[in-house]
């Protein structure tokens, strides 16, 4: 018997198999889409809506600092009426709002910008390396019938339907004593933690065939995750060319239940149900992101999500220390703005000055 060359499987299951897919329904439109939603997501960060937006936020806040400051300085004997503070404290309060508001975003900017991460795990032979193989439409992964034929984890950049998309193809999830197979399941189950979506694959013909062994199999392939946090998960159940009618029959009735995740039945070989994975992927992309061309712009960068988390909690801050020590929660203020200068640029003292003569009758 002649050994396999490395990447033979590959090659041959792959050109077995590129006909079908290119002949799945929608497969190619929603692998090519343009990515259209970066394109338009770039032209409003070159527009400089985000450069606005922070503009803005670090003007009211100098303004509401300059105002602090002159009710501190000047309150006994000039004209700084006691009614700047409360109106300092909701201007304050609509701050902390509208940055809270612009940091819960899922990081989509980040995402859009860089690339969502969609895992692929389960067990050794599910066919998650073809599913990989079948959705970037070329023979990025090793197939073969060996289990733990895949050890470590292989990314692949996709877009679907306009989302940039980085998938994991990991290692089959199984107990095993060799060394490397073992560091493979160490990193898959890390990458799984990082995953923006995760898809559990899964041999459709083994699949325990209650809801309740189901659900419990699906928790297991993602280590639990289902459980611990709210992140898409898709179910995948590949191989339906290999199920019998009543089988495949039962296998869809229970993939109904809108107990188990979005599941899809699928076949890497025919490329039947391909177009629907993709569409549900797209979907569950749609649905982090929300409309990225549209509403306020998102945040792009780790940078500036940082300096803006930093003001949020200096802001925060003053209104702790508000009632106690006005000097400490004017304080804050001037962090939180620093923060904010660190984006849009630093801003000198006589601006503070500026706001503090332009607004009040101080020794006129
Ligand atoms: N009949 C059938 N066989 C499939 C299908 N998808 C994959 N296979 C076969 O299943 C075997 C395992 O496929 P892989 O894609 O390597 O599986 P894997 O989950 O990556 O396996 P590991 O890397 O070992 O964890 C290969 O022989 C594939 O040709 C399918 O849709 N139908
Ligand atoms: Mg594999």
């Amino acid at each position: 018997m002649r050994l396999a060359e490395p990447g033979e499987f590959t090659k041959r299951a792959f050109q077995n198999r590129k006909l079908d897919l290119t002949e799945a329904e929608g497969l190619g439109d929603l692998i090519h889409a343009e990515t259209e939603i970066q394109r338009r997501q770039a032209l409003r960060q070159m527009s400089g809506e985000l450069g606005q937006l922070y503009q803005q936020w670090s003007k009211r806040l100098l303004k509401a600092l300059a105002h602090i400051e002159a009710f501190i300085d000047f309150s006994e004997d000039e004209n700084v009426e006691e009614n700047v503070l409360s109106t300092v404290d909701i201007e304050v309060q609509k701050l902390q709002e509208e940055l809270k508001e612009h940091l819960r975003d899922n990081r989509r900017g980040e995402r859009l910008r860089d690339g969502f991460h969609v895992v692929l795990a389960g067990a050794t032979n599910a066919g998650k390396s073809s599913l990989l193989n079948v959705t970037s439409q070329k023979p990025a992964a090793i197939v073969s019938p060996i289990p733990g034929t895949t050890r470590d984890v292989l990314e692949t950049v996709l877009n679907i339907g306009g989302y940039p998309v980085i998938m994991s193809d990991t290692a089959g999830l199984r107990k095993s004593e060799d060394p490397v197979e073992k560091e493979g399941v160490k990193r898959a189950k890390e990458r799984l933690g990082d995953a923006d979506i995760l898809i559990a694959v899964a041999d459709a013909n083994e699949v325990p065939a209650t809801k309740a062994s189901l659900l419990a199999y699906i928790k297991s392939i993602l280590c639990s995750s289902l459980t611990e946090d709210n992140r898409e998960v898709i179910l995948v159940l590949n191989k339906c060319d290999l199920l019998h009618q009543p089988v495949l029959s039962k296998v869809q009735e229970l993939c109904k239940s809108s107990e188990l995740p979005t599941a899809c039945l699928l076949s890497c070989h025919t490329g039947k149900g391909v177009g629907d994975f993709l569409n549900i992927l797209k979907k569950k992309l749609e649905k982090i992101c929300g409309d990225p061309l549209n509403g306020a712009p998102s945040l792009t960068q780790t940078r500036h999500r940082m300096h803006l988390s930093n003001c949020l909690g200096a802001l925060e801050k003053y209104t702790a220390y508000r009632v106690q020590d006005l000097v400490l929660a004017a304080e804050e203020l001037r962090i939180g703005h620093k923060e904010l200068g660190a984006i849009t640029g630093r801003v000198r003292v006589e601006e503070i000055l500026d706001v503090i003569f332009r607004d009040f009758c101080i020794g006129k």
